[in-house]
């Protein structure tokens, strides 16, 4: 059985290369990676630290590029691997512009779509843009929808979509796992960028923020939360890892950059974000994929964001949705700093987006074995 796996962005590579490696080890399957480029550096900066090479690199990024010019670039070149490569499977993740074209594509070409991450969903199609829209149009065509958890699935059991529904967990889970065995080199760089690091009984509080709908006044507002919380906890240090769109350093920089225990940084190979989650007291972010790895080191999470696709972390009690206005972030962050009742209820949550095992689920069911 040949398995096109399809990545565009880091949070993909980060999210495949668990299912990549457990597929290439099997003699029944050939598993052929393909970068899109969609985030050409950030995505072959995590197939290095994992020592996956990729089979196919269409390199297809662009300067200033849209989702137009993009969607337009990612069909004509996945189109003439699909006919070149002629895979029986089509594996994609999440939802992302690649995933939604190679699964389209997929779809078109006769092939068996599988989706990892299936059955998000906040119920608005406009937000996050595109992701929503992306999301649905892979599960119409899906032959395989591999569920992170159990309320994913229900997700899709309530759209109709009954066959081939399968709760394997997140594989970002794996992902965590194995880096977090293998996290030494990214120790020593967070060390040496970081030396308040060796002193083991400082609180850090990481920090990340990238998503478009949060750019502008949102993000604003989450800045100026972080440096009040900053000034108020003057022996606490908040690491920020500035996400490459200029549009974040634009706004969190002139907020923050005075402040002496506020860090801010280039972002984090995976390995040094590992090792960050490991030793954070707190999570402030509006990433999804962090959302469900805090859980995993027993780090509580401030979701920046006024909803989520990811609910199930805040009914464990892992984590909150607290929005993007600074007295309420402040308000909830206060109270985990120094509360410690408070902390530990969250910080000893069980995760529930996975234990490791979702690369080995599917692909069991890929074989046919389960
Ligand atoms: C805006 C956007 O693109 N969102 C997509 C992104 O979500 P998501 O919000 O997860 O994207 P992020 O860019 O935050 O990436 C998260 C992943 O990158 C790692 N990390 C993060 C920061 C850093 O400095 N270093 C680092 O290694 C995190 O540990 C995590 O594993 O990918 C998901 C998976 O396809 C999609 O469902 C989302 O729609």
């Amino acid at each position: 059985m040949k398995v096109l796996m399809i990545v565009g962005t880091r949070p993909e590579a980060i999210k495949m290369i668990p299912v990549y490696r457990t597929l290439s080890a099997r003699e029944d399957m050939t598993a052929c990676l393909l970068l899109t480029g969609q985030h050409r550096e950030m995505a072959r900066s995590v197939l290095d630290l994992f020592g996956v090479n990729a089979d196919i690199d269409l390199d297809l990024m662009e300067h200033g590029q849209t989702l137009l010019s993009l969607s337009a670039r990612l069909t004509a070149g996945l189109s003439r691997v699909i006919v070149d490569e002629q895979p029986d499977v089509i594996l994609v993740q999440g939802d992302t512009t690649s995933a939604m074209i190679g699964g389209m594509l997929g779809f078109y070409a006769g092939c068996r779509v599988g989706h990892i991450e299936a059955g998000l969903r906040t119920g608005n199609l406009a937000s996050p843009f595109p992701e929503e829209f992306n999301r649905r149009v892979i599960t119409l065509g899906a032959h395989w929808h591999f569920a992170p958890t159990a309320a994913a699935a229900e997700n899709l059991r309530s759209e109709g979509i009954t066959l081939n529904v399968h709760t394997v967990g997140n594989t970002v889970i794996d992902a965590a796992l194995d880096m977090a065995d293998q996290m030494t080199p990214g120790k020593a760089a967070m060390f040496d960028q970081l030396p308040f690091l060796d002193d083991s009984s400082g609180k850090s509080v990481l920090v990340t923020v990238h998503r478009r709908e949060n750019i502008g006044t949102r993000m604003a507002g989450i800045a100026a939360a972080v440096g009040e919380l900053a000034t108020l906890h003057s022996s606490t240090h908040f690491v920020v890892p500035v996400h490459p769109n200029p549009a974040v350093g634009a706004v969190v920089r002139p907020i923050l950059e005075s402040l002496e225990n506020v860090h801010l940084i280039a972002p984090l190979y995976y390995d040094q974000m590992i090792y960050m989650l490991s030793r954070a007291f707190l999570v402030l972010t509006d990433s999804g994929g962090i959302q469900e790895e805090a859980p995993s080191f027993n780090v509580p999470v401030l979701v920046l964001r006024n909803e989520s696709e990811r609910m199930e972390g805040v009914d464990a009690g892992c984590s909150r949705l607290v929005g993007t206005e600074p007295s309420c972030i402040v308000k909830e962050a206060q109270t985990l700093l120094s509360d410690p009742v408070a902390h530990a209820m969250m910080a000893n949550s069980a995760n529930p987006y996975g234990d490791g095992c979702a690369s080995q689920k599917i692909a069991q069911i890929l074989s046919g074995i389960e």
